[in-house]
Protein backbone atom coordinates (compact mmCIF):
# COMPACT_ATOMS: atom_id res chain seq x y z
CA UNK A 1 0.00 0.00 0.00
CA UNK A 2 1.16 3.51 -1.17
CA UNK A 3 1.86 5.58 2.07
CA UNK A 4 3.46 8.36 0.33
CA UNK A 5 3.03 9.73 -3.26
CA UNK A 6 4.92 13.26 -4.45
CA UNK A 7 3.80 14.18 -7.61
CA UNK A 8 5.46 16.98 -10.29
CA UNK A 9 6.79 18.51 -6.85
CA UNK A 10 9.04 21.77 -7.03
CA UNK A 11 10.24 23.93 -4.27
CA UNK A 12 11.71 27.57 -4.33
CA UNK A 13 14.07 28.46 -1.60
CA UNK A 14 15.13 32.44 -1.63
CA UNK A 15 14.18 32.67 -4.90
CA UNK A 16 16.50 29.59 -6.44
CA UNK A 17 14.45 26.31 -7.62
CA UNK A 18 16.04 23.66 -5.50
CA UNK A 19 13.67 21.32 -6.52
CA UNK A 20 11.48 20.25 -10.11
CA UNK A 21 9.64 17.67 -11.07
CA UNK A 22 10.07 15.43 -8.29
CA UNK A 23 7.80 12.17 -8.75
CA UNK A 24 8.40 9.39 -5.55
CA UNK A 25 6.29 6.87 -4.06
CA UNK A 26 7.06 4.92 -1.01
CA UNK A 27 4.96 1.77 0.18
CA UNK A 28 4.67 0.65 3.32
CA UNK A 29 7.30 -2.25 3.97
CA UNK A 30 9.36 -0.65 2.24
CA UNK A 31 12.76 1.56 2.80
CA UNK A 32 13.89 3.96 0.04
CA UNK A 33 17.52 5.69 0.16
CA UNK A 34 17.32 9.12 -0.75
CA UNK A 35 20.86 9.40 -2.49
CA UNK A 36 22.41 12.51 -4.42
CA UNK A 37 25.52 14.99 -4.60
CA UNK A 38 25.80 17.67 -1.75
CA UNK A 39 23.42 20.48 -2.26
CA UNK A 40 20.77 18.16 -4.21
CA UNK A 41 18.03 18.91 -2.58
CA UNK A 42 17.68 16.14 0.13
CA UNK A 43 16.92 17.56 2.88
CA UNK A 44 14.53 19.98 1.41
CA UNK A 45 12.79 17.39 -0.02
CA UNK A 46 12.24 15.81 3.66
CA UNK A 47 11.35 18.94 4.93
CA UNK A 48 8.70 19.54 2.22
CA UNK A 49 7.21 15.83 3.29
CA UNK A 50 7.01 17.21 6.55
CA UNK A 51 5.01 20.59 5.66
CA UNK A 52 7.73 22.81 6.70
CA UNK A 53 8.74 24.41 3.42
CA UNK A 54 5.92 25.74 1.14
CA UNK A 55 5.58 23.52 -2.25
CA UNK A 56 5.74 26.29 -5.28
CA UNK A 57 3.73 23.08 -7.23
CA UNK A 58 3.23 19.88 -7.16
CA UNK A 59 1.18 18.09 -4.41
CA UNK A 60 2.33 15.08 -1.55
CA UNK A 61 0.09 12.83 -0.32
CA UNK A 62 1.06 10.78 3.37
CA UNK A 63 -1.29 8.15 3.89
CA UNK A 64 -3.95 10.32 1.84
CA UNK A 65 -3.39 13.18 3.72
CA UNK A 66 -1.59 16.40 3.13
CA UNK A 67 1.50 16.75 5.26
CA UNK A 68 0.06 19.31 7.89
CA UNK A 69 -2.69 16.79 8.32
CA UNK A 70 0.01 14.37 8.62
CA UNK A 71 2.10 15.81 10.93
CA UNK A 72 0.95 13.21 13.75
CA UNK A 73 1.96 10.06 11.53
CA UNK A 74 5.46 11.19 10.18
CA UNK A 75 8.28 10.58 12.63
CA UNK A 76 11.30 12.69 11.77
CA UNK A 77 15.28 12.18 12.42
CA UNK A 78 17.10 15.50 11.59
CA UNK A 79 20.79 15.22 11.30
CA UNK A 80 22.62 14.97 15.01
CA UNK A 81 23.71 18.52 14.76
CA UNK A 82 20.74 19.59 14.37
CA UNK A 83 19.37 19.01 17.78
CA UNK A 84 20.27 21.25 20.90
CA UNK A 85 21.48 18.59 23.01
CA UNK A 86 23.01 20.76 25.73
CA UNK A 87 19.11 20.97 27.46
CA UNK A 88 18.89 19.56 30.77
CA UNK A 89 16.68 17.04 30.10
CA UNK A 90 16.86 13.14 30.20
CA UNK A 91 16.79 10.44 27.75
CA UNK A 92 12.81 9.32 28.38
CA UNK A 93 11.74 12.94 28.46
CA UNK A 94 13.65 13.96 24.83
CA UNK A 95 12.20 10.75 23.39
CA UNK A 96 8.88 12.19 25.01
CA UNK A 97 8.92 15.39 22.79
CA UNK A 98 8.52 13.56 19.83
CA UNK A 99 4.82 13.21 21.06
CA UNK A 100 4.29 16.71 21.28
CA UNK A 101 2.40 17.04 18.55
CA UNK A 102 -0.22 14.69 19.45
CA UNK A 103 -0.47 15.26 23.19
CA UNK A 104 -1.12 18.90 22.60
CA UNK A 105 1.15 22.19 24.23
CA UNK A 106 0.61 22.19 28.10
CA UNK A 107 -0.94 19.13 27.91
CA UNK A 108 0.91 16.12 30.46
CA UNK A 109 1.28 13.12 28.88
CA UNK A 110 -0.97 10.03 29.29
CA UNK A 111 -0.65 6.50 30.23
CA UNK A 112 -0.63 5.90 26.04
CA UNK A 113 1.91 8.51 25.84
CA UNK A 114 4.31 6.98 28.68
CA UNK A 115 3.63 2.91 26.82
CA UNK A 116 4.67 4.75 23.67
CA UNK A 117 8.09 5.86 25.32
CA UNK A 118 8.87 2.86 27.13
CA UNK A 119 7.95 0.85 23.69
CA UNK A 120 10.30 3.22 21.50
CA UNK A 121 13.10 3.23 24.32
CA UNK A 122 13.11 0.08 24.31
CA UNK A 123 13.39 -0.87 20.70
CA UNK A 124 16.45 1.60 20.57
CA UNK A 125 18.01 -0.31 23.00
CA UNK A 126 17.72 2.81 25.56
CA UNK A 127 15.87 1.51 28.65
CA UNK A 128 19.17 1.28 30.52
CA UNK A 129 19.46 5.23 29.73
CA UNK A 130 16.52 6.41 30.07
CA UNK A 131 17.51 8.93 32.66
CA UNK A 132 20.82 10.26 31.84
CA UNK A 133 21.06 13.40 30.44
CA UNK A 134 20.91 13.53 26.78
CA UNK A 135 23.75 16.06 26.96
CA UNK A 136 26.16 13.16 28.36
CA UNK A 137 25.26 10.86 25.61
CA UNK A 138 27.77 9.62 23.08
CA UNK A 139 27.82 10.16 18.92
CA UNK A 140 25.77 6.92 18.54
CA UNK A 141 23.61 6.75 21.80
CA UNK A 142 22.52 10.64 20.41
CA UNK A 143 21.64 9.37 17.02
CA UNK A 144 19.45 6.45 19.04
CA UNK A 145 17.68 8.90 21.15
CA UNK A 146 16.42 10.99 18.29
CA UNK A 147 15.31 7.40 16.10
CA UNK A 148 13.46 6.41 19.63
CA UNK A 149 11.81 9.79 19.61
CA UNK A 150 10.88 9.47 15.84
CA UNK A 151 9.48 6.54 16.92
CA UNK A 152 7.27 7.50 20.14
CA UNK A 153 4.98 8.23 17.53
CA UNK A 154 4.60 4.91 16.20
CA UNK A 155 4.48 6.79 12.67
CA UNK A 156 3.55 5.39 9.42
CA UNK A 157 6.22 7.13 7.84
CA UNK A 158 9.86 7.60 9.33
CA UNK A 159 12.48 10.26 7.38
CA UNK A 160 15.63 9.64 8.21
CA UNK A 161 18.31 12.44 7.56
CA UNK A 162 21.66 10.56 6.81
CA UNK A 163 20.89 8.10 9.97
CA UNK A 164 24.58 6.60 9.93
CA UNK A 165 26.66 9.20 9.64
CA UNK A 166 29.75 8.98 11.93
CA UNK A 167 28.34 5.83 13.59
CA UNK A 168 30.17 2.63 14.56
CA UNK A 169 29.48 -0.73 13.07
CA UNK A 170 27.51 -2.47 15.84
CA UNK A 171 25.60 1.01 15.91
CA UNK A 172 24.66 0.84 11.92
CA UNK A 173 23.62 -2.67 12.90
CA UNK A 174 21.39 -2.23 15.50
CA UNK A 175 19.86 0.92 13.24
CA UNK A 176 19.82 -1.51 10.23
CA UNK A 177 18.24 -4.23 12.15
CA UNK A 178 15.20 -1.86 13.76
CA UNK A 179 14.68 -0.52 10.47
CA UNK A 180 13.98 -3.29 8.87
CA UNK A 181 11.81 -5.02 11.67
CA UNK A 182 9.84 -1.60 11.22
CA UNK A 183 9.59 -1.81 7.16
CA UNK A 184 8.40 -6.04 7.75
CA UNK A 185 6.00 -4.12 10.09
CA UNK A 186 4.32 -2.18 7.84
CA UNK A 187 6.55 1.27 8.21
CA UNK A 188 7.31 3.42 4.95
CA UNK A 189 11.00 4.56 5.32
CA UNK A 190 12.70 7.20 3.34
CA UNK A 191 16.35 7.94 4.59
CA UNK A 192 19.16 10.28 2.76
CA UNK A 193 22.47 8.97 3.01
CA UNK A 194 25.56 9.67 1.72
CA UNK A 195 26.81 5.90 2.47
CA UNK A 196 26.33 4.25 -0.65
CA UNK A 197 27.42 0.77 -0.10
CA UNK A 198 25.17 0.39 2.79
CA UNK A 199 22.11 1.77 1.07
CA UNK A 200 22.74 -0.79 -1.32
CA UNK A 201 22.42 -3.47 1.28
CA UNK A 202 19.55 -2.09 3.46
CA UNK A 203 17.46 -0.48 0.93
CA UNK A 204 14.65 -2.10 -1.12
CA UNK A 205 14.76 0.60 -3.73
CA UNK A 206 17.17 3.66 -3.95
CA UNK A 207 16.20 7.09 -5.26
CA UNK A 208 18.58 8.99 -7.10
CA UNK A 209 17.91 13.05 -7.13
CA UNK A 210 19.86 15.96 -7.94
CA UNK A 211 16.85 18.68 -7.98
CA UNK A 212 14.61 16.08 -9.68
CA UNK A 213 14.62 12.33 -9.49
CA UNK A 214 17.40 11.32 -11.76
CA UNK A 215 17.20 7.84 -11.47
CA UNK A 216 14.50 5.01 -8.96
CA UNK A 217 14.85 1.29 -8.45
CA UNK A 218 16.29 -1.50 -6.55
CA UNK A 219 20.34 -1.63 -6.13
CA UNK A 220 19.91 -4.63 -8.85
CA UNK A 221 18.76 -2.36 -11.28
CA UNK A 222 20.88 0.43 -10.72
CA UNK A 223 23.84 -1.09 -11.86
CA UNK A 224 24.62 1.32 -14.90
CA UNK A 225 27.64 3.66 -13.80
CA UNK A 226 26.05 6.33 -16.35
CA UNK A 227 23.25 7.04 -14.18
CA UNK A 228 25.42 7.35 -10.98
CA UNK A 229 28.10 10.02 -12.47
CA UNK A 230 24.89 11.69 -14.07
CA UNK A 231 23.32 12.03 -10.62
CA UNK A 232 26.18 13.28 -9.02
CA UNK A 233 27.02 15.34 -12.16
CA UNK A 234 30.58 14.49 -12.52
CA UNK A 235 31.84 12.99 -15.69
CA UNK A 236 33.70 10.28 -14.09
CA UNK A 237 34.51 9.90 -10.49
CA UNK A 238 36.65 6.65 -10.04
CA UNK A 239 36.20 6.32 -5.83
CA UNK A 240 32.14 7.16 -6.54
CA UNK A 241 32.09 4.09 -8.74
CA UNK A 242 34.38 1.92 -6.74
CA UNK A 243 32.11 2.68 -3.51
CA UNK A 244 28.88 1.09 -5.90
CA UNK A 245 31.28 -1.92 -6.86
CA UNK A 246 30.46 -1.36 -10.18
CA UNK A 247 33.30 -0.42 -12.80
CA UNK A 248 32.88 0.60 -16.61
N1 LIG B 1 17.14 28.09 3.98
C1 LIG B 1 17.63 28.10 2.75
N2 LIG B 1 17.59 29.20 1.99
C2 LIG B 1 18.07 29.23 0.73
N3 LIG B 1 18.65 28.16 0.14
C3 LIG B 1 18.73 27.04 0.84
C4 LIG B 1 18.24 26.94 2.18
N4 LIG B 1 18.46 25.67 2.62
C5 LIG B 1 19.09 25.03 1.62
N5 LIG B 1 19.25 25.83 0.55
C6 LIG B 1 19.85 25.47 -0.74
O1 LIG B 1 19.07 24.44 -1.31
C7 LIG B 1 19.90 23.50 -1.98
C8 LIG B 1 19.60 22.11 -1.45
O2 LIG B 1 20.02 22.02 -0.09
P1 LIG B 1 19.77 20.71 0.76
O3 LIG B 1 20.24 20.98 2.16
O4 LIG B 1 18.36 20.27 0.58
O5 LIG B 1 20.74 19.68 0.03
P2 LIG B 1 21.17 18.22 0.47
O6 LIG B 1 20.99 17.34 -0.73
O7 LIG B 1 20.46 17.80 1.70
O8 LIG B 1 22.74 18.44 0.74
P3 LIG B 1 23.79 17.71 1.75
O9 LIG B 1 24.06 16.36 1.15
O10 LIG B 1 24.98 18.61 1.64
O11 LIG B 1 23.18 17.67 3.11
C9 LIG B 1 21.34 23.95 -1.76
O12 LIG B 1 21.76 24.64 -2.91
C10 LIG B 1 21.25 24.89 -0.57
O13 LIG B 1 22.23 25.90 -0.66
Amino acid sequence: MTVLQVTNLAVELAGRQVLHDVDLQVDGSEQVGLIGPNGAGKTTLLRSLLGLIPVRAGTITIDGKTPTQARGTIGYVPQRHEFVWDYPVQVRTAVMTGRTHRIGWLRRPGAADQQAVAEALQRADLTDLATRPIGELSGGQRQRVLVARALALRPKLLLLDEPFTGLDVPTQEILTRLFRDLTAEGTAILMTTHDLPAAADTCHRLCLLNQTVVADGSPDELRDPAVWLRAFGVARSEQLLHSLGVTR
